[in-house]
């Protein structure tokens, strides 16, 4: 069976990162998919505005929707203290697989779990299935016509609270028009545009922060 480019990635990070080394996992996986192969990570760029902010809200309950390979899964978790509880949400058994490889090779496997299905199914879920309260933070690189009926979810079943943090990836490219226009209209979002660059690419790209105001 040929091989996926997903699991050619995973490979070259088995064959060249640090076992238990989150850093080396992601320059690795930055090096191939700028050099060799592109793919949907984050990326260094926008991970950077990543990483600021959640050093900002320091986040102890965490989502992410939109797993893929898992490179802003180790990302995240590697800024988490031991007690922060993260949930990823990949709808694509193929990319969990992988995602679940990456993250246990990264060390970060007791702070992260990787939820299976499509969004629009689990985070009704969170508080009875998962004993999820309310998320400190929550970031959104999943299909982009899902951002706005999945943060219209999150505010419907009461996962947000007051100071809450939703991030978004790709608001330019592949765009989030949709949601862009519902958060940045909703009186009860505080929004702020950081500029950056489609992964791997010189192409304009935006990420958008969404800050619940209850
Ligand atoms: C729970 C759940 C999870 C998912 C889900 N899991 N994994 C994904 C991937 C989604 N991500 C993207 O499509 C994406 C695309 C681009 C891109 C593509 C082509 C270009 F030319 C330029 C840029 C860049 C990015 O940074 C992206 O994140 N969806 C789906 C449904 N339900
Ligand atoms: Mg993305």
């Amino acid at each position: 069976m040929a091989q996926s480019k997903e699991e050619r990635i995973l490979n070259f990070v088995l064959q060249n990162a640090v076992r238990g080394d989150p850093q080396s996992v992601l320059d690795t996986i930055d090096k191939y998919c700028s050099q060799k192969e592109w793919a949907m990570n984050v990326g260094d760029e926008k991970g950077l505005i990543l990483d600021k902010i959640l050093e900002e809200t320091k986040p102890s309950v965490l989502l992410e929707l939109g797993t893929y390979c898992g490179y802003s899964a180790v990302r995240i978790a590697r800024l988490l203290n031991p007690s922060a509880r993260f949930l990823t949400i990949e709808f694509n058994p193929a990319f969990a697989a992988i995602a679940r490889q990456m993250i246990e090779f990264a060390g970060v496997q007791d702070k992260v779990k990787i939820l299976e299905g499509p969004s629009e199914t689990i985070i009704p879920q969170l508080k009875k299935k998962h004993e999820v309260d309310t998320l400190d933070f929550v970031f959104l690189d999943h299909w982009k016509d899902r951002y706005m009926p999945d943060t219209i979810l999150l505010l419907d079943h009461g996962l947000l609270r007051k100071g809450s943090v939703i991030l978004a990836d790709n608001v330019i490219v592949p765009g989030a028009p949709e949601f862009i226009k519902y958060i940045r209209n909703n009186n009860r979002f505080e929004c702020t545009n950081y500029p950056a660059h489609v992964e791997y690419m010189k192409v304009k790209d935006a990420m958008e922060k969404a800050v619940f105001v209850g």
